[in-house]
């Protein structure tokens, strides 16, 4: 059954973080031509740290559809969306603001739950942190649904970095949400990266999705890209993001963080 089997990652490395800026650009841009013409969209989910920033390349490029865009965040922290520790705040501060995006384009948590989501200790947040996930699966649902007909929505591209530990979305290495194979959106209330109550995207629907983009740079990385993508056996939750065939799983890294890989790199090319 070909159409089922996980891809194989490919790894493009670039000399600097300037050329892997422009060159993911491009490649987001083709992305977004193929989705549109395909669909008439071009669906996508964003993490927060660095990635934001690096998609700085987009910013003036001719051929950027922004009204054609549904975003989404792969993963948010559980804090009113204008908090510094936000993924949307983060986004808006580095993309969002400096390009024509509809607002309405853009898919945030609801607002009006955060709050009860927030109140301590976390056992008595639970029920709103169920209600935040739901809300966010339901946002979901109305974009994909009789759009797709499939049991995981399908992203034309998931963009994504990866942590020290491993870690992409809000997927910690050792964490319960790694068996999740049924809700498209979870909650966790104990994130080793601060702040602890999360939302993300679950590994069936990284992995249902058309094309999933990692994105790391500089020698900070070099021990976890090494791990991530020449010992996949250890299970590091980043290892596990393969999307299923057609779908395919890219790496946009520098030289400095792919030091020691020794995974085969492919020349980029468009
Ligand atoms: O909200 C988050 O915490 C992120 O979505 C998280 O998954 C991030 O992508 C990695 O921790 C890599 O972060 P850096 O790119 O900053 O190393």
């Amino acid at each position: 059954m070909t159409g089922h089997q996980p891809s194989t990652p490919v790894v493009c490395s670039f000399s600097n973080p300037e050329e892997l800026i422009e060159s993911l650009a491009h490649f987001i841009l083709k992305a977004q031509k193929e989705s549109i013409q395909k669909k008439g969209r071009f669906t996508v989910a964003v993490s927060g740290g660095s990635l934001p920033e690096q998609l700085n390349g987009l910013i003036g490029k001719d051929g950027v559809k922004w009204d054609k865009w549904q975003v989404f965040y792969a993963d948010e922290r559980i804090v009113p969306l204008d908090h510094e520790d936000s993924n949307h705040a983060l986004c808006t501060t580095q993309l969002w603001s400096k390009v024509p995006i509809p607002q309405e384009n853009i898919h945030t948590i609801d607002p009006a739950l955060i709050d009860a989501a927030s109140v301590e200790p976390a056992s008595d947040a639970e029920d709103a942190l169920e209600e935040i996930a739901d809300a966010y699966e339901q946002e979901l649902i109305r974009e994909f649904a009789n759009k797709d007909s499939a049991r995981f929505p399908i992203f034309d591209l998931i963009l994504l970095g990866v942590g020290p530990d491993g870690h992409t979305c809000s997927l910690f290495p050792g964490h319960p949400l790694l068996s999740e194979d049924d809700r498209w959106v979870a909650y966790i209330t104990d994130s080793p990266k601060p702040p602890p109550r999360r939302l993300t995207l679950t590994f069936p629907v990284l992995n249902h999705a058309s094309r999933v983009a990692f994105v790391a740079s500089g020698a900070g990385k070099v021990d976890t890209l090494h791990t991530v993508l020449d010992k996949p056996e250890e299970g590091l939750p980043a290892s596990r993001v393969r999307p299923i065939s057609p779908g395919q799983v890219y790496w946009f890294v520098d030289d400095a963080a792919a030091a020691k890989i020794e995974y085969p790199k492919t020349p980029f090319k468009l």
